[in-house]
């Protein structure tokens, strides 16, 4: 299918000389690309700028049939395209001409030897691995579009960057043909097409490693393939659960936010890539104005603090800290209870629930001024109200991401890697609670502190938690002592502290912090124990007369 080359005779590839800059002219190109746009226009603008082309099957068909001249890459080769494809470009012919190094006279007299010539510009793009992923296509789909000849061939060509040009997107041809019309790249100018290239090889290779561990693995091993999302916590290493050694998930941008934190930060959210969008990430926003970046980070907080509860639960949260979280027998009453707990914080609020929103929870909440309201799902009622407000925006989430997730905080110069907390601590049941001194608590007054428990958890440290009938009543957040935490929960509970219970995320270390709640007359408290002080809070509480469960665990956020 090859049209003749009519750029003349083969420039020698001695003759290839640079300028000041480190420009050199383009005089050979190969190109093979899965996606054709701009081909057209591209292999023209080259063809008429003096360009021979070089091309794989499809592309050179393509490039042939808009009457431009391009040689066929088995001619270069002697060899066939074969195994479908698997084979096309993978030969000394080509890499040699895409690797030597013309400003060492030893690798262009190997050329000449070889009777190889070399190329100047390698325009590729590569297997749609990742959209074929989510398209749902089965293994041995995915498997055939993992590109192996087009990431090598862009390898070579950004390593050889002193000598060759690469271009990985139709985004850069008009670049390629500004750059062929006016004398070839620049030296500086190929090492960024360099360093671009190796990003998206990298990005490509990291999707393909991701898919292969989270759904090749468990396919071979006849597992149900998992659905990848945050890196998963590693089992190899250093031993069981221990970090891994490399950190290696690419995360792909899935929409630029407004603004970061403040309006001068830029910010977006990204969502692993090659995998299907699932938790609060992947949620389908049914209604009001695009998501901030403090809107997800408040839905973050009020989804995980809502599914820390099996029972139907409501969490109202601003700021990352909840203003009220309650459990009941139906979302209307869970966000009644929620609600109540502190009105005045809930004013801007973000609303999570781990059941659908029906109709009566949506009235109440109509009645408040709410950024956003996360949950699974939307009764029509429900809908029917809540977008009658302009302004709030209405997530549905399928599910809570799940499994071993990785967390990562960024610091200074580096990046902290842990397991995420879960509730499964020994320390998180109730059955296994030590009871420290009182009597031991009645029905309601345990499952009191069993809710206040999973609540806390919700809270930044130092976190204090007052609740009674299933739902907050005082949160105590974010201070830089537990006594000051204690105050602020007793405060915000005002007259309800007298008979809630309380929860502490870490222990007392000394009694104070316990006594302010005891002297606002909370009658039963669970906290983990393990100060050196222990007895000295302990006894506190005795002389009280109140019951002080120890968990023995820590739910420490921040
Ligand atoms: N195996 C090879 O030798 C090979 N060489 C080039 N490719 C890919 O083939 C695609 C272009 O093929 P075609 O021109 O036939 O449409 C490009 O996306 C390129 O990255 C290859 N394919 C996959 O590995």
């Amino acid at each position: 299918m090859t049209v003749p080359a009519a750029a003349g005779a083969p420039v020698p590839a001695a003759d290839r000389s640079s300028d000041g800059a480190g420009r050199r002219p383009l005089r050979r190109a190969l190109v093979s690309v899965w996606d054709k746009s701009g081909l057209e226009e591209l292999a023209r603008g080259l063809h008429e700028a003096g360009v021979e082309l070089v091309s794989t099957g499809s592309t050179a068909a393509r490039i042939a049939g808009a009457g431009v001249p391009v040689t066929a890459v088995e001619e270069l080769t002697g060899f066939p395209e074969c195994l479908d494809g698997r084979v096309k470009t993978l030969h000394p012919r080509v890499h040699a001409g895409v690797l030597a190094d013309l400003r060492r006279p030893e690798h262009v007299a190997q050329l000449a030897d070889l009777g190889v010539e070399p190329f100047d510009l390698v325009v590729v793009n590569l297997y749609p691995f990742e959209q074929t992923v989510a398209s749902g296509a089965d293994v041995d789909q995915c498997v055939e579009q993992v590109d192996v000849g087009g990431p090598t061939m862009v390898r070579a060509a950004a390593k050889n960057h002193p000598s060759v040009a690469v271009v990985t997107s139709p985004d850069g041809y008009d670049q390629v043909l500004a750059a062929a019309a006016g004398g070839g790249f620049t030296l500086a100018e190929r090492a960024r097409l360099a360093a671009r290239a190796f990003a998206v090889t990298a990005a490509y290779d990291a999707a393909v490693a991701a898919w292969t561990r989270d759904v090749l693995v468990p396919a071979a091993a006849g597992e149900a393939p998992e659905v990848s999302e945050a890196p998963e916590a590693p089992r190899d290493d250093a031993g069981a659960g221990a970090p891994p050694a490399r950190v290696d998930q690419v995360w792909e941008r899935a929409e630029v936010l407004r603004y970061g934190e403040n309006p001068h930060q830029a910010a977006a959210l990204y969502r692993p890539a090659g995998a299907a969008p699932t938790g609060l990430a992947g949620a389908e926003q049914l209604h009001g104005k695009p998501m901030s970046f403090n809107n997800w980070t408040d839905a973050d907080a009020a989804w995980r603090a809502a599914h820390d509860h099996e029972q139907t639960c409501v969490a109202v949260v601003k700021h990352a800290n909840p203003c009220g979280i309650a459990v009941a027998d139906d979302v209307a009453a869970a966000h009644r209870a929620a609600h109540a707990c502190d009105p005045v914080s809930a004013f801007g609020g973000v609303i999570a629930v781990n059941r659908p929103v029906s109709a009566a929870m949506a009235e109440q909440v109509a009645e408040v001024f709410t950024e956003v309201v996360v949950a699974p799902g939307f009764a029509d009622g429900a809908l029917d109200v809540l977008t009658r407000k302009k302004n709030v925006r209405l997530l549905r989430v399928g599910s809570p991401s799940g499994g071993d997730r990785l967390e990562l905080k960024p610091v200074d110069g580096g990046l902290l890697v842990q397991t995420a907390d879960r509730l499964q601590a020994p320390g998180d049941d109730p059955a296994t609670w030590e009871l420290a001194t009182g009597e031991a608590a009645a029905e309601d007054v345990l499952a009191d502190l069993a809710f206040a428990w999973r609540a806390v958890r919700a809270v930044r440290s130092n976190a204090v938690l007052l609740a009674r009938g299933l739902a907050t009543t005082g949160v105590g957040m974010g201070q830089v002592n537990r006594v000051d935490s204690a105050r602020l929960a007793v405060a915000r509970a005002g007259e309800r502290a007298a008979g809630s219970v309380a929860a502490s995320d870490a222990f007392f270390p000394f009694a104070d912090g316990l006594q302010v709640l005891l002297d606002a007359g909370v009658r039963a408290v669970v906290q983990p124990g393990g100060s050196v002080r222990d007895e000295e809070v302990v006894a506190a509480a005795r002389a009280a007369g109140a019951t002080v469960y120890l968990t023995g665990t820590r739910h420490f956020t921040h």
